[in-house]
This record gives C-alpha cells, structure tokens and sequence, in this order.
C-alpha cells in the first residue's frame, strides 16, 4: 500500500505547489489524479517518485517512509516504483529492445536474462515485430507500449502513468486502456493515472483524488466523485446537461409541479424503478433528461423528472423512489 501523509511542495521559485496531501493507494487499485491545468497532477506524482523531493510530508510504501531513505535504500526501493512520462521519454538513438532493456542493463543482469525478460515482454505488449524499430519510426501506440514495456520491466509494485492517452487518437486510447485495465488485473499492481480525461476516470478507475489549486478537494470511489461534484464538472470541465433552465423553472411554476433529480448506480438502473413507484401512487412523470453511462464496469444514471406536486402521495413516492434508487433531490 501506498500512503501520501501531509505531503508539501514548494519550488525553488517559493511557488507552493502541493498543499497538505493526503490519500491511500490500496494494492491492486487504479487511482486516477484528475484536475485542471496547473493544478499539480504532474508536480504530485514526480513527487511520488522522488524525481521530487517534498519539501514536507511522508510517502509510505508498504510502511517504509521513502523521504527518509539514503541514496542506496532509495535506488533498491525505487525499482518498485515505475513512471510512464507523457511524452514516453524514449531514448531515440536505441531501439524498442534496448529501450526496454535498459532498467535491465542497470540492474546488472546477464546478457542472456535480459533477452529472456525482453522478448517476453515485448510479445506480451505485441511489440515483438516492432523490436528492432527507432522510436522515431513507431507510432504514438506504439511509442506508449514500448514506454509500458520498459516500466513494467523491473516488475514494479506500483506503476505511475502521467496523461498516458493525451496525445493518442480515440482508438489507440481505448487500446491502452484496454491494456492498463488488463495489466492491473492480470498482475494485480496499483495504477496512478494523471488524466484530465474524465473518460479515463470513467472507463479504469476504481478512486479518485481531485486535486484543485494544489489541495485534494475530493478522493473517493469514483461514483461518489461524479455525483457529488457533478454541477462542479459539468461548469468547468464539460456542459454535459444542456437544459433551457429557465423555461423549465418557469413551467414547473406554472403547473405546480416538483422537479427532481434521481441518481441511479450499480444494478438497480436497469430495473424499472421509477414507472413501478409511480404506477403504485399514481404520480405522473414527465422525463426531462436522462443518461446511463458506465463507470468501470457499474452503470450510473441521472435522471431530471417533473412531477405534479398536488398529488395527495407524492410524499410517499418521495420516501419510496428514495429507498431504491441512489439519491434522490428534489430541485425546487
Ligand atoms: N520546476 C518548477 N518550478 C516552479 N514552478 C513549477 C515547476 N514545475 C511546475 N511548476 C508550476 O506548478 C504548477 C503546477 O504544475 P503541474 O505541471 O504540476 O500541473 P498539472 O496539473 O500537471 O498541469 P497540466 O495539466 O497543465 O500538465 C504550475 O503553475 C507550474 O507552472
């Protein structure tokens, strides 16, 4: 397990760039660090690498605090540790196979151990006829399999990915992730992912540390993240809701009616909720706007009903539609 404890970074310039952090990294978990430009994403996981060094704070692998490890501890312990930069940093002057063996040669091993390990790997990322080419000659893809490969190596217990899908089309992003989800299932290693993707959350992470003007503003399982903070997104990362809500505001006036919010997550979205508690009070439902989307593998939905208010068991509905969906608001 990886803990950050009141972890504090300040540049050179005196630009305090990490602010008191605090979270936990289970094994086997994908943590996404999500947050605008500027934000720290980067700065936070140099820092958990040590290419960093915090100004304050704890960084604790597995209990051993790495902050307090002396140059021959930290090489050893580094190893367990791996980054993916965001521009791969391949060296362009070797090949895919030298590129991936070179923690190997580091580490001193054999000449014949090292072709072992890379060949097994580079058929395992599919890079075994690409294994001669200059990263120049490869594609986007390809330069993140071969950035994959070579992080993956040392067989980290941890593996730190900064905006890994940022400069790839959607298809080879949808590969990558397709193979960090794999990567994460098949070893069981933790995943740091530094995105400002939500469909990167969405599709592989299990939580979520959101990290605002240097602080952690939210951390959690990533359907806490997207219901609570969902106005928050949808102003300053995407207009997802697209409602005239002034026509609404006044239409619900007009006629007297209650505007709500249901939030569905996990197995009950696909059930029929909704019409079946309406149909038992007899509250007719006006659907305004609904979604279902997946985040991993449970779907979530929103959903923004009208009711009419003078219906003599809408509070009954109310207490009922509140026990079996997610969350239930009523918005006026
Ligand atoms: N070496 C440095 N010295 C001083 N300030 C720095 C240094 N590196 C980064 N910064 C500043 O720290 C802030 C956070 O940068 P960082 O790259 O960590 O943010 P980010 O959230 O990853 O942003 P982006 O999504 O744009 O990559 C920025 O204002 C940046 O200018």
């Amino acid at each position: 397990m990886l803990e950050i404890k009141d972890l504090n970074l300040i540049y050179e310039d005196n630009y305090h760039v990490l602010k008191d952090i605090n979270f936990k990294v289970e094994d086997g978990e994908i943590v996404g660090i999500i947050g605008l430009s500027g934000a720290g994403k980067t700065s936070l996981l140099r820092t958990l690498n040590l290419l960093q060094v915090p100004t304050s704070g704890k960084i604790l692998l597995d209990g051993v605090d790495l902050t307090s490890l002396d140059k021959e501890e930290l090489r050893k312990i580094r190893k367990k540790i791996s980054i993916v930069f965001q521009h791969f940093n391949l060296l362009s002057s070797r090949t895919v196979f030298q590129n991936v063996a070179l923690p190997l040669e580091i580490e001193d091993l054999s000449k014949k151990e090292i072709e072992e390990k890379v060949n097994k790997m580079l058929e395992s990322m599919n890079l075994i006829p690409r294994k001669d080419a200059y990263p120049s000659q490869l594609s986007g893809g390809e330069k993140q399999r071969t950035a994959i490969a070579r992080a993956l190596i040392s067989n980290p217990d941890i593996i730190l990915f900064d905006e890994p899908t940022s400069s790839l089309d959607p298809k080879t992003t949808q590969k990558i992730l397709d193979l960090i989800l794999e990567i994460n299932q098949s070893t069981r290693k933790s995943i740091l992912i530094v995105t400002h993707e939500m469909d990167v959350i969405k599709k592989i992470c299990d939580k979520v540390v959101y990290l605002k003007n240097g602080y952690v503003n939210f951390v959690g399982p990533v359907h806490e993240f997207f219901i609570e903070k969902e106005t928050e997104l949808n102003n300053e990362f995407y207009q997802e809701i697209n409602i005239d809500w002034s026509k609404t505001w006044e239409m619900v006036r007009n006629k007297n009616q209650k505007l709500l919010k249901i939030v569905f997550w996990g197995s009950k979205t696909h059930e029929p909720v909704l019409y079946d508690v309406a149909k038992k009070y007899d509250v007719s439902v006006n659907i305004l706007y609904g979604k279902i989307e997946h985040l991993k593998d449970s779907p979530y939905g929103t959903m923004i009903i009208a009711i009419n208010s003078d219906n003599s068991h809408v509070e009954n509905f109310l207490k009922e539609l509140s026990e079996n969906v997610y969350k239930v608001e009523v918005l006026n």
